[in-house]
C-alpha cells in the first residue's frame, strides 16, 4: 500500500505515458527552481514544544471568512482529463470524501464550470490566464459566479508559458480528445504555442481594477515571489497572495517557494492571507509553511499522482495521507491548533552555494559507494517493495507492543495455543505413516515419504481433496489441488500465475487483509480497492470497478474476497451475496480467489463456501490449515482446478501452480504435510469435528467480548458517544467505529495512558479509509484478560471522545 505522497507518485508514473508523466513533472530551463522547491523543505528543521498538554490537534483554520478543515487546498492545474478520464469530476469527488477544503479549478480544466459545480460539496475557485480578448476571460467568470464559484485566482507570472525542457524534447502534444472544456476554439494542444499566441502579455496592474470591474468575488493574485510585488498586490486591492513559482514551470532561476515566503509575510505583515504552493509533499512541510508566513498551502501535482493511481480514491488517498502526517506532526511538535503555528517552530538551514555544476547529491540519500569498496548495497538498488512502508504496516504494532507488556492486547490475530500438546504432533506422523503402509507402501517409500524432497504439489492431495469433500462440500479431483507453505504461498502463486503483463489488475476487497496487497507488492501487481459494505463486497461496486478499470484500458484479472468472517472486518457473506458474486464474476469473465481460514474454526452451521457453489469453476480456493490445524505447519493448499489450454493440450491451473512452486518453495515440508495428513486422518477429514472445541472456544471469546462491551458501553452512552460495532458470528475480529481518529498517535495514547492494545483499521485500507475505525482480535485472550481489556477500552474511547468535544468547544 502507498503510504506517502512518494509512493503514489511512485505508482503514478507507471500508469501516465512517458510524455505525459514529463509534462506533469516537468519544469522550466534547468529545472533548478523545480528542484529547488522540494530542497528548501529539506533545510527546514522543526523545534518541537514538549509538555505542552496539547492533546489532540485540531487542523481547521479560516482563510477569507471561511472555515477549512486544513489549511490546504488543490492547486490549479490544466487537464486532470489526462491523469483520469473523470478529471476534475474525480478530483472534486475525491477531495470531498477526504476535507473540505477548496479546489482552484484551472482556466485549462478537462470538465466544464457547470458541472463542477453541480457535483460539489467543496469550494471551488477559478484559476483565470488573462487572455488577449478580456470578453473570453470575463464570460469564464460570470460563468464560474453563476455556478457559485467563490473566489478567483488570478495567475500573474504567465504572460507566455515557460521554456520547459521536456515537452520541447518530446515535442509534446496533448493527447487526443484532450481539451479545455470551458474555452472554445482551437490550437490548445500544442500549449506553449497557443500560450503564446493567446495570453495578454501586456497585462498590468490595472487587471486587479478590471476584475473588480467584471466580477464581486474576491481576488488573489498567484504568482508573487518579491515582497515588493506582494505590498504591491495588497494595494492594488488583491484579497490574497499565492507565494508561488509555478511549481518551478516558468522562470528557471528564481528560489524555491519556501525560501521567497518569509519576505514576502514580513512585507505583507497580515494585510491579506497568504498562501504558498511549490513542492508541499509532506504534513510536516504545510508546518513549515505555516511558521513561515503562510496560512495555507496549495497542492500541486501530487493530486494528478492521485488521480493517476485510482481516480477519485487516489484523490482522497493523497488528501488522507497528507492530513494524516499533519496531525501526526502537531501533534509531536506540541501543537494544538493551526493558530498556534509561529516561526519558533523552525529554524532554517542557509541554501547551498550556488555552483553551476551539477545538482548536489540529495542529503538525505546515501551516498554510492566506489566500485571496490566492499559489498555496501543501496535501498533505491533493491526492489520498490523492500523499501514500501506497507511493508512495515504492523512495525509499530509490535512496538507498541513491545513497549508495554502489561497492557491487554486486543491486537494479535493468532490461534488460542490452549489447546495444542506437544505430544500431538508425533501421533500425527505417526499416524499417517502408519496409513502409508497399510496402504501398501514399503518401509522405504514410508522413509521417503518424510525424508525425501517429494512432488512440488505435495504429497497429501489425496487425503485434502477428501477431507474438502466430506467438510466443505467441494468435490475436485486431487490433480486440482497444489499443497503450499501456508496460505500466503496459495496467494503468491495464484498471483504469480494469474497476473501477466502490467495492465492486469488485481481486485480487493476494501478493508482487505495484508497478506494479499503485500504479495501484489512484491510481483509489482497494481491492486484497486472495492468498498465492502454489512454484507461484504458489493457486486455493484465490484462490477463499477471492473467497468472502470476497462475504461482505462486495464484487465481486471480476479478479485480477492474473504467472505467468511473476514479479516479484518469480521464480516461474513450471506448466501444470496456469494450467488450474486459467482453469476457477476462469470459475467464479468473474472476470477475469485476465496481464501476462509475462520470458518472451520466458528461455531455453528457455515454458509457455504464459494467454492462449493461455483459452477463455472471460477473460484480459486485458497486453502490454510493455520487456524483449524496448526500455524507452525506452515501447511496450506490451493484448489485450481480451472482448465488451461495451450500448445500441447489441457492441463489444470493447479499444474501450473505446481511449475512454478518448484520455483519457489521445490515442496512443501513433507514433515508438516505428514503432520497435517495425520490430523485429517484422526478426524476422518472432518477438519470441523476435530475443532469442535476450538469453534466453541473462539465463539465464547467473541461472545464474552460483545457482552463485555454492552455492558461498558450501554446503548444509550455509545449512542451519545457515537460508538458502535459489529457482531461477528464467528472468526477472530469484529470492528468498533469510533468518534475520533483512530490512528498510531491514538494507539500508542491508548497503550501508555490506558493499558490496552488494538489494530487501527486504516492499516487495511489500500486506497484509504477507515480512520475511525478499530479491530479487536479476540481468539487469543483469557474472559479475565477480555475482561479487563475492554473496561479499559471503554475508557479510553470515553477519554478521546472528550477530548474532541473540548477541541470543538475550543474553536
Ligand atoms: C501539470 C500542471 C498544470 C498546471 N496548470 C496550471 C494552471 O492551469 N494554472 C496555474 O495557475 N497553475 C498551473 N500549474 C501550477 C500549479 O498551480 C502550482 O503552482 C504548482 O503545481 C505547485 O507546485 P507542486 O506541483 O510542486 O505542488 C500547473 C502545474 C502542473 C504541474
Amino acid at each position: 500500500m502507498e503510504a506517502t505522497l512518494s509512493d503514489l507518485a511512485r505508482v503514478a508514473r507507471g500508469r501516465l505515458a512517458p510524455a505525459v508523466w514529463d509534462f506533469i513533472e516537468g519544469g522550466a530551463g534547468e529545472e533548478r527552481t523545480l528542484e529547488a522547491n522540494l530542497d528548501s523543505f529539506e533545510r527546514v528543521w522543526l523545534r518541537p514544544s514538549v509538555l505542552r498538554g496539547a492533546g489532540r490537534p485540531e487542523t481547521t483554520t479560516k482563510i477569507l471568512g471561511r472555515t477549512w478543515d486544513a489549511p490546504l487546498a488543490i492547486a490549479p492545474l490544466a487537464y486532470h482529463t489526462l491523469a483520469h478520464p473523470l478529471g476534475e469530476l474525480a478530483t472534486v469527488r475525491g477531495t470531498a470524501a477526504a476535507a473540505r477544503v477548496p479546489i482552484v479549478v484551472s482556466t485549462f480544466a478537462g470538465r466544464t464550470i457547470e458541472e463542477l459545480a453541480a457535483e460539489a460539496t467543496v469550494p471551488l475557485w477559478l484559476q483565470i490566464y488573462c487572455l488577449r480578448d478580456r470578453s473570453i476571460t470575463a464570460r469564464l467568470i460570470e460563468r464560474a459566479e453563476n455556478a457559485g464559484f467563490e473566489a478567483l485566482v488570478l495567475t500573474v507570472d504567465a504572460p507566455h508559458l515557460g521554456r520547459r525542457m521536456r515537452d520541447l524534447r518530446n515535442g509534446f502534444r496533448l493527447p487526443d480528445g484532450i481539451a479545455p472544456a470551458n474555452l472554445d476554439g482551437d490550437g490548445f494542444a500544442a500549449p506553449a504555442a497557443h500560450a503564446r499566441a493567446e495570453f495578454d502579455p501586456d497585462m498590468d496592474w490595472a487587471v486587479v481594477d478590471w476584475l473588480r470591474s467584471v466580477s464581486s468575488l474576491p481576488v488573489l493574485l498567484k504568482g508573487v515571489l518579491t515582497d515588493a510585488d506582494a505590498v504591491r498586490a495588497a494595494d492594488a486591492g488583491a484579497d490574497g497572495i499565492v507565494v508561488s513559482n509555478h511549481g518551478g514551470r516558468q522562470l528557471d532561476g528564481v528560489p524555491g517557494a519556501l525560501d521567497a515566503l518569509p519576505e514576502i509575510a514580513a512585507a505583507v505583515a497580515g494585510r491579506v492571507p497568504l498562501l504558498v504552493d511549490g513542492g508541499v509533499r509532506r504534513g510536516r512541510d504545510v508546518l513549515a509553511a505555516l511558521a513561515l508566513g503562510a496560512d495555507a498551502v496549495l497542492l500541486g501535482r501530487p493530486v494528478l499522482h492521485g488521480l493517476a493511481v485510482d481516480g477519485a480514491a487516489g484523490v482522497t488517498r493523497v488528501l488522507d495521507i497528507l492530513l494524516d502526517e499533519l496531525t501526526d506532526a502537531m501533534s509531536l511538535a506540541g501543537l494544538r491548533t493551526v493558530a498556534e503555528v509561529g516561526p519558533e517552530l523552525v529554524r532554517l538551514r542557509p541554501p547551498p552555494a550556488q555552483v553551476p555544476a551539477a545538482p548536489p547529491a540529495r542529503r538525505d540519500r546515501p551516498v554510492r559507494p566506489a566500485a571496490g569498496a566492499g559489498a555496501t548495497l543501496l535501498l533505491e538498488d533493491l526492489h520498490p517493495s523492500v523499501a514500501d512502508p506497507a511493508m512495515d504496516t504492523m512495525n509499530f504494532l509490535n512496538e507498541v507492543t513491545l513497549r508495554y507488556p502489561e497492557a491487554v492486547s486486543f491486537a494479535p490475530g493468532r490461534p488460542y495455543d490452549g489447546f495444542f500438546d506437544t505430544e500431538q504432533i508425533f501421533t500425527y506422523v505417526r499416524g499417517y505413516l502408519d496409513h502409508l503402509a497399510a496402504q501398501g507402501e514399503t518401509p522405504a517409500q514410508v522413509r521417503d515419504a518424510v525424508f525425501q524432497y517429494g512432488p512440488s504439489a505435495g504429497r497429501i492431495r489425496g487425503l485434502i481433496a477428501d477431507s474438502l469433500r466430506v467438510d466443505e462440500g467441494i468435490d475436485v479431483p486431487p490433480e486440482s489441488i497444489v499443497v503450499t507453505v501456508g496460505c500466503q504461498e496459495a496467494m503468491f502463486l495464484a498471483l504469480r500465475a494469474l497476473m501477466s503483463g502490467p495492465g492486469d489488475v488485481l481486485l480487493v476487497s476494501s478493508p482487505c487483509y495484508v497478506g494479499i496487497t503485500g504479495a501484489a507488492l512484491l510481483l509489482d501487481i497494481d491492486v484497486t480497492a472495492v468498498e465492502e459494505g454489512e454484507d461484504g463486497l458489493s457486486c455493484a461496486a465490484l462490477e463499477a470497478a471492473v467497468d472502470a478499470e476497462r475504461a482505462r484500458g486495464r484487465r481486471p484479472r480476479a478479485v480477492y474476497v474473504v467472505p467468511d468472517h473476514s479479516n479484518p472486518s469480521g464480516v461474513t457473506m450471506p448466501l444470496e451475496a456469494r450467488r450474486d458474486l459467482l453469476e457477476l464474476a462469470e459475467r464479468l469473465d473474472v476470477l475469485i480467489l476465496e481464501d476462509s481460514p475462520y470458518r472451520l474454526v466458528s461455531p455453528g452451521a457455515q454458509v457455504p463456501t464459494l467454492k462449493s457453489l461455483d459452477e463455472h469453476r471460477r473460484v480459486v480456493h485458497l486453502g490454510s490449515y493455520a487456524k483449524s490445524i496448526f500455524p507452525g505447519a506452515r501447511v496450506g493448499y490451493a484448489v485450481a482446478d480451472q482448465p488451461v489450454l495451450g500448445p500441447g493440450g489441457t492441463g489444470l491451473l493447479a499444474d501450473e501452480l505446481a511449475k512454478i512452486k518448484s520455483m519457489v518453495t521445490v515442496n512443501t515440508s513433507p514433515l508438516s504435510q505428514a503432520a497435517v495428513a495425520g490430523a485429517l486422518l484422526a478426524s476422518g477429514g472432518r477438519v470441523s469435528e476435530l475443532n469442535t472445541e476450538t469453534a466453541a472456544h473462539y465463539g465464547d471469546a467473541m461472545r464474552h467480548t460483545l457482552e463485555c462491551l454492552d455492558r461498558a458501553l450501554p446503548p444509550e452512552r455509545r449512542a451519545g458517544l457515537g460508538v458502535s460495532w459489529n457482531r461477528p458470528s464467528g472468526g477472530f475480529f469484529l470492528t468498533v467505529q469510533v468518534p475520533f481518529r483512530a490512528d498510531n498517535a491514538a494507539l500508542a495514547r491508548s497503550a501508555q495512558d490506558h493499558g490496552v492494545i488494538w489494530t487501527p483499521m486504516a492499516y487495511f485500507y489500500p486506497r484509504g479509509g477507515g480512520h475511525r475505525t478499530i479491530r479487536l482480535s479476540t481468539s487469543y485472550l483469557t474472559h479475565a484478560d477480555i475482561e479487563k481489556g475492554v473496561s479499559r477500552l471503554a475508557a479510553f474511547i470515553e477519554s478521546e471522545a472528550e477530548t474532541s468535544a473540548a477541541v470543538r468547544v475550543g474553536e
